[in-house]
């Protein structure tokens, strides 16, 4: 049987005295599009972190698709799409530049871009939609805009697993609505896509599979089994029961973001 994309299991990660992740367990099978939901510091982040090899549990184990994180994300495996305030928007980068950090892994210490790179990034930056942009300084995209040249980054790489911090966060509607697709067209090339999101209505149009976490894996299934409110009032307290839980039935009506 093949190694599932993406195995944590009983993963316990500590910051100094703080506990961000008590043995959370999660298993998800490649080509799925599963969303992260938990309230702020339900370690979320941490659960990314740890799956790229950045921060090293202390304890329990992570294999992506069989291999350590660190190695399928030196091969490139992983793309990653970050939280906003994450990145340095000022840095003198154009939008190409972004992209074409995702051949790092594909070109010699030079860095020279070869013409396969730059077909590559051409391609890529046209599947999201931003080749008109390509000369742009990346600070002076929209959020939405921002938000699609990571995953244009993560195409150029060959991903073949995405991470997505929060992508529809301070994003309009039409940038939404292309990252979905994208998204769905990319687990459909097989491509595993694990998502963060606090827009709950985004879900079940979105999702295949949703993760309640709170610093660890409370409950795993269907997006309209996760989103039933008894379970949501479980990982965000009784506090959600009051404000407008989205109906499964009619997912794309739109709610303010964290
Ligand atoms: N570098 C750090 N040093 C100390 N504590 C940290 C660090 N990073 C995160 N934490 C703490 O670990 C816990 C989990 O944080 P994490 O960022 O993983 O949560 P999150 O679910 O991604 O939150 P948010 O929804 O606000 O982005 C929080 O209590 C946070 O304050």
């Amino acid at each position: 049987m093949s190694s599932p994309a993406i195995l944590v299991e009983n993963v316990t990660v500590h910051y100094g005295e703080v506990l961000a992740l008590d043995s959370a367990s999660l298993t998800v099978d490649a080509a799925r599009i599963c969303g992260l939901i938990g309230m702020n510091g339900s370690g979320k982040s941490t659960l990314f972190k740890v799956i790229m090899g950045m921060i090293k549990p202390d304890a329990g184990r992570v294999l992506i698709g069989g291999q350590p994180p660190t190695r399928a994300r030196k091969e490139g495996g992983i793309g990653y799409v970050p939280q906003s305030e994450d990145v340095d928007w000022q840095f003198p980068l154009s939008v190409r530049d972004v992209v074409m950090m995702g051949r790092y892994g594909h070109q010699g210490f030079t860095r020279r871009p070869s013409k396969a790179d730059r077909a590559a990034v051409d391609l890529a930056l046209d599947r999201v939609e931003l080749g008109e942009y390509a000369e742009r300084q990346i600070g002076q995209l929209s959020g939405g805009q921002k938000k699609r040249a990571f995953v244009a980054r993560g195409i150029a790489q060959g991903a073949t697993m995405m991470l997505l911090d929060e992508p529809f966060a301070g994003v309009d509607k039409r940038s939404e609505a292309t990252i979905t697709r994208l998204l769905r067209e990319l687990a459909s090339d097989g491509c595993t896509i694990l998502i963060s999101t606090h827009d709950l209505h985004a879900l079940p149009n979105l999702c295949d599979e949703a993760v309640l976490l709170m610093r660890r894996v409370l409950m795993h299934g269907a997006p309209e089994l996760v989103l039933q409110p008894e379970n949501l009032a479980m990982a965000f307290g009784l506090d959600v029961l009051n404000r407008d839980v989205p109906e499964p039935a009619h997912p794309a009506t739109t709610e303010s973001r964290g």
